[in-house]
C-alpha cells in the first residue's frame, strides 16, 4: 500500500466484515470464508482463538489459505492481535483491543497498513485515532455468544454517543449483530457491521452474509427501508 487507507474506502471495507476462525466455524474455515465472500464479505479479520484454537503450522496453514481467498476476491485480510503474524503473512492490516500492543507502537510496526482498534468508551476512540488507527471496532453492541471476556453490552447508545462526540473515524459494530438489527446499527453511526456467528453459524452461508451486506447498503442509503424488506 503506498499510502494509508482513505477513510472513504475503509467505510466500504466495514460494511460486512467477517471475524473468523477455526473455533467458530461448523464447516471447514476455508469453505466458510469461500462462501462468505461469494456473498460479497467486503473483509476478513483471521482470530484464530479459543479453547481449541489451531497454534504452530497448522495455524499458519490456515491463515495462509484464507488470506489466499481474500487475495482473490480482492478484499483485505486483516490478523487479529498477532502483530507477528500480520507482519509474516504480509497482512493487509491487524485488529487490536485495549489490552493488546499499544495502537501507536503497532503502528510504528506495521506502516500504512490497516490499523483497526476496539474501543467502548469516546475516551478509548479519541486515544485510538491520536494513536493512529484507520478503523473502531465498537461493542459488544448486544450479548455475544463468541467472546467470553466481552465488556458489558453497550447498545446502539454507544454509536449515538461516538458520533455526537465528534469522532469521524470510519466505525464498524460488533457483538451479537443479526440481519433484523442490522439497521439499527447503522442508524446509530456504524459503517457496517463485524460478525461471527451471523455467518460461521449460518446454514446457508453466502445466503447469510449477501442479507448483511444487502441490509447494511439499504441502511446507509435509505434509514428506515430495510424494515420493509
Ligand atoms: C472489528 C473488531 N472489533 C472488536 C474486536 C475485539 O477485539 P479485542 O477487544 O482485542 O478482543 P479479541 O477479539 O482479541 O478477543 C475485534 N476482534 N474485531
Ligand atoms: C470478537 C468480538 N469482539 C467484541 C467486542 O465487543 O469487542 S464482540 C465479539 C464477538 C462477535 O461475535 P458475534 O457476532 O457472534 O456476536
Ligand atoms: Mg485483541
Amino acid at each position: 500500500m503506498s499510502g494509508r487507507i482513505l477513510p472513504e474506502i475503509m467505510r466500504r471495507h466495514l460494511q460486512m466484515y467477517l471475524v473468523v476462525g477455526s473455533v467458530n466455524c461448523l464447516a471447514e474455515p476455508s469453505r466458510v470464508v469461500q462462501e462468505a465472500l461469494a456473498g460479497g464479505t467486503t473483509m476478513i479479520q483471521f482470530r484464530e482463538k479459543g479453547r481449541s484454537a489451531l497454534t504452530g503450522v497448522p495455524m499458519l496453514e490456515l491463515a495462509r489459505q484464507l488470506q489466499d481467498l481474500c487475495h482473490y476476491a480482492g478484499i483485505p485480510f486483516i490478523v487479529n492481535d498477532d502483530v507477528e503474524l500480520a507482519l509474516e503473512l504480509n497482512a493487509d492490516g491487524v485488529h487490536i483491543g485495549q489490552d493488546d500492543e499499544s495502537a501507536d507502537s503497532v503502528r510504528a510496526r506495521i506502516g500504512n497498513r490497516i490499523l483497526g482498534v476496539s474501543a467502548h468508551t469516546i475516551e478509548e476512540a479519541r486515544r485510538a485515532i491520536l494513536h493512529g488507527a484507520d478503523y473502531l471496532g465498537v461493542g459488544p453492541i448486544y450479548p455475544t455468544i463468541s467472546k467470553d471476556d466481552a465488556h458489558a453490552v453497550q447498545g446502539p447508545a454507544i454509536l449515538y454517543e461516538m458520533r455526537k462526540a465528534g469522532i469521524d473515524l470510519p466505525i464498524v459494530g460488533i457483538g451479537g449483530i443479526t440481519i433484523d438489527r442490522v439497521e439499527e446499527v447503522v442508524v446509530a453511526g456504524a459503517d457496517g457491521v463485524a460478525v461471527i456467528s451471523a455467518v460461521t453459524q449460518a446454514e446457508q452461508i453466502r445466503a447469510a452474509a449477501e442479507g448483511l451486506k444487502k441490509k447494511v447498503v439499504l441502511s446507509i442509503k435509505h434509514p428506515g427501508m430495510s424494515q420493509k424488506l
